[in-house]
């Protein structure tokens, strides 16, 4: 039974609750559905657990921004929390522990970028591992998909680890391998089925294979952490584990930093960062294949504004309003991180007049924003429109969400953003992108997952210049 003034939703089965609702392969158009049927706010119960669904930019805002610290917290009851059992930032609830190591992972993301090696540097150094990958591919057919995992993967590895792997080496391949299975775990079936009926956590199913990744992969951290404890100079960070160990010996004893927290925040910005951005890189070089007027487009403006320089740097976005948009609109039609990331009220409130008792799990549906009719001048198609007045200047309206709004909004927007311009500005300046004869019709249905991923598909690059 729903209290009383409780969001409204689908009638609700005994035991299944709305479970029959939603198909589990890719609930997106479902939740549209509902979203017809009972409006921007609605709730539904997996199993016996109820849940409610934001929807549309004002409902979105009104939780996030408007109601910022109520709607800050993580759920700590799903297969999420069980698979991570210690917490780095992402899945932290609203409190100290989050506050000081979102604020710690931010300064030292910052810190790296006005270091010695620039990030822009950074990213553009493994770009020409990109470029080389592409140069013996031309001619040929090649699947992108794990060159855009790699530059993502390394470049946060950079970031971390102080070192880039080659695309062959083991960390890398284990580690995407790990992500990849455990963010289509985490959104799929069985993972529901692990929420809503306890009484199967303990069995010998397929949810079983998240828990085994996040030991491999945290293995793998902390043989890392071992070698830099006995490389490192204190006071002289190299990377973020250097940094993180400076901090500890610095705290107090009742300090929420501890190594096992680094592990788990390092593996936090590892899968944040490396899922998100290639997928985003995936889906635009897909629609710039099939939209070759578009991708000449951009390609005349790059030209233009880079004429006589050796390479782009990020200032040059400035310059560029019909690049700015194309990247703009990509991310806009990846619908990346289409749920977010799963919220919890932190105390008793309301949204959109109806109330919401603490505690409750909030789903934010992005793509209802980023598709959202009267938000956008062409919601349903890939257009650089989306993205322009009728001067040609780039805008980006309110409703251009992907990384979410608030406090926990994503804490890698900033390098998410400088990555996507300075690849895509590389590449396009270089090569020429071109869907294969012998592809067929495009398919542009992504696979769900904590990330939608495009199905795996075929590119085939030309020099430009
Ligand atoms: C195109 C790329 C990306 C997209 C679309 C994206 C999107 C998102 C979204 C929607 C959230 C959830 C926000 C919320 O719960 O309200 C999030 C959280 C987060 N993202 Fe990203 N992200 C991207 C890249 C990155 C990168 C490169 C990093 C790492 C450097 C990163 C690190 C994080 C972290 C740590 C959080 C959790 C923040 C918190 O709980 O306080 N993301 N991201």
């Amino acid at each position: 039974r729903r209290p009383k003034n409780f969001p409204p939703g689908p009638p609700v089965l005994p035991i299944l609750g709305n479970l029959l609702h939603l198909n589990p392969q890719n609930p997106l158009e479902d939740l549209e559905k509902l979203r017809k049927s009972y409006g921007n706010v609605y709730s539904l119960f997996l199993g016996p657990k109820p849940i409610v669904v934001i929807n549309g930019v004002k409902a979105m805002k009104e939780a996030m921004v408007i109601k910022a610290a109520e709607f800050a917290g993580r759920p700590q009851d799903t297969i999420v929390n069980d698979v991570f059992d210690v917490k780095g930032v992402i899945l932290a609830d609203y409190g100290t522990s989050w506050r000081e190591h979102r604020r710690f992972a931010l300064m030292t993301l910052r810190n790296f970028g006005l270091g010695k090696k620039s990030m822009e540097d950074r990213i553009h150094d493994e770009i020409q591992h990109t470029i080389k990958t592409l140069d013996e591919s031309i001619g040929r057919t090649l699947c992108p998909q794990v060159m855009f995992h790699n530059v993502a993967s390394n470049i946060i590895c950079q970031v971390l680890f102080g070192t880039r792997y080659e695309y062959d080496d083991e960390f890398v391949t284990t580690i995407i391998q790990c992500v990849t299975e455990i963010t289509k775990i985490f959104n799929g079936p069985w993972a529901m089925l692990y929420d809503c009926l306890p009484f199967i956590r303990n069995l010998p199913l397929p949810f079983n294979k998240a828990f085994k990744n996040i030991k491999r992969s945290s293995d793998l951290v902390l043989r890392l952490l071992n070698e830099h404890k006995n490389t490192r100079t204190p006071g002289e960070p190299r990377d973020f584990l250097d940094c993180y160990l400076d901090e500890m010996e610095k705290k107090a004893e009742d300090s929420s930093f501890s190594e096992d927290k680094l592990i788990f925040t390092a593996l936090d910005l590892l899968f944040a960062g490396t899922d998100t951005t290639s997928n985003t890189l995936l889906t635009a070089f897909l629609y710039l294949m099939n939209h070759p007027h578009i991708q000449e487009q951009c390609q005349q403006e790059i030209d233009q504004v880079l004429e006589g320089k050796d390479q782009a740097c990020f200032d040059d976005r400035h310059q560029m309003p019909y690049m700015q948009a194309v990247i703009h609109e990509s991310q806009r039609i990846a619908n990346t991180v289409s749920l977010s990331i799963f919220h919890c009220t932190t105390k008793d409130t309301e949204l959109a007049g109806y109330s919401i008792p603490k505690g409750m799990m909030i789903v934010q549906n992005l793509s209802t924003v980023l598709k959202e009719e009267g938000q956008w001048k062409y919601p349903h198609e890939f257009n650089p429109d989306n993205f322009l007045n009728d001067q040609g200047e780039f805008v980006k309206p309110d409703a251009f969400i992907p990384f979410s709004a608030g406090p926990r909004m994503c804490l890698g927007e900033g390098l998410a953003r400088m990555e996507l311009f300075l690849i895509m500005v590389t590449l396009l300046r270089k090569f020429k992108f071109i869907w294969p004869e012998d592809a067929g019709k495009p398919d542009y249905t992504p696979i769900f997952g904590v990330t939608l991923t495009p199905k795996p598909y075929p590119m085939k690059v030309q020099h430009r210049l």
